[in-house]
């Protein structure tokens, strides 16, 4: 029994266990199977405030991590199949430890960017692939750029990326985009982006010194062709990671969480959300660390009278 698990430790949840632990409400926090999160599949982060010279992704995490662990957050290596959040104290079934009861749950499983799986793509993120143009534009400055997708996110990275790039391609499958009218017309009308739809992307290309290019197949004439850049950004949509829940906290349709607005709270008291996982919008580091605070702070409060166990037998009450 605890008074608060939190699910997930990428930015969101470290920030969570810390504000949590100095409350001396002894949090579990389960690591899941990317400890850290995301930013330790990165190098440097540039545009996390406190760090000048920039930081290391992995470097970052682990400082979060010990902080928490100084303040009495306690961790474990295993990742959540299944809740039951039907009555409180809720359940928790985790890999191998079986089921576990809190007073509270702080969800902060981030959201994974959906890769296309061709060849040279895994193998070079964050070596000339991205999947964040807020996070990785800077480091494009004067190259070409490819913008994969034909969403309105594609369209919002492409013409962001248009700041540093000297030009940015936007490759589509089809001749049709999917965004919006608006966002079409924004990118549509600036001179620096090109436009390779109908096109099958088949491998992203390199060389001894990073990303060459990538290889498309043109789905008219069936012949392949190697649009040439340095910098290559998947944009075809994000998948929060939300299945382990069974549809028992609100979503929006395409699986994000729903809290209720200006907090963490959703559906079912005592059970908050911060980070990606509730955030179609910003999905930085910096705001999945504010909506951490933010939970453990929604979640201190909700527990004030509302503890279901006795904690007063406890050695640490
Ligand atoms: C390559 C890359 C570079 C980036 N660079 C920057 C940057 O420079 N600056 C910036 O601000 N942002 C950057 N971002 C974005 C940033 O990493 C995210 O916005 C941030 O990590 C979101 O934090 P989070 O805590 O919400 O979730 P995540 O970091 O996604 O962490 C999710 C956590 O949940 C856990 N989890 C998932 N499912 C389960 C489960 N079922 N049970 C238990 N645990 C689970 C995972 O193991 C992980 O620990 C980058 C992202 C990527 C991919």
């Amino acid at each position: 029994m605890y008074k608060s698990i939190v699910i997930g430790t990428g930015p969101a949840g470290l920030t969570a266990a810390i504000y949590l632990a100095r409350a001396n409400l002894k949090p579990l926090v389960i690591e899941g199977m990317q400890p850290g999160g995301q930013l330790t599949t990165t190098t440097e982060v540039e545009n996390f405030p406190g760090f000048p010279q920039g930081i290391m992704g992995p470097e970052l995490m682990d400082n979060m991590r010990q902080q928490a662990e100084r303040f009495g957050a306690e961790f474990k290596s295993a990742w959540v199949e299944s809740v039951d959040f039907s009555e409180r104290p809720f359940k928790v079934n985790v890999e191998g430890m079986g089921q576990l009861l809190a007073e509270s749950v702080i969800i902060s499983t981030g959201a994974s960017a959906k890769y296309l799986g061709i060849p040279g793509e895994q193998e070079n993120v964050g070596r000339g692939v991205s999947t964040c143009a807020t996070c990785d534009g800077f480091f494009f400055r004067g190259k070409k750029i490819i913008v994969i997708g034909g969403g309105d996110s594609a369209m919002e990275e492409a013409s962001f990326l248009t700041r540093f790039a000297s030009s940015v391609t936007v490759v589509h499958r089809r001749t049709e985009l999917r965004a919006s009218k608006i966002m079409q017309d924004r990118a549509r009308e600036n001179q620096k982006i090109e436009w390779a739809l109908d096109r099958t992307p088949l491998e992203v290309v390199t060389s001894e010194t990073g990303v060459k290019g990538l290889k498309v197949r043109n789905n008219e004439t069936g012949e392949e062709e190697l649009i040439e850049a340095e910098g290559v950004f998947v944009a075809i949509g994000h998948t929060p990671n939300t299945g382990f829940l069974g549809g028992q906290i609100t979503t929006d349709p395409t699986g994000y969480i729903l809290v209720k607005p200006g907090t963490t709270e959703t559906n079912i008291p005592g059970v908050f959300a911060c980070g990606d996982v509730q955030d179609t919008r910003y999905r930085q580091a910096i705001t999945a660390a504010g909506t951490g605070c933010m939970a453990a702070m929604d979640c201190e409060k909700f527990l004030e009278g509302h503890m279901v166990h006795d904690w007063s037998e406890t050695l640490n009450p």
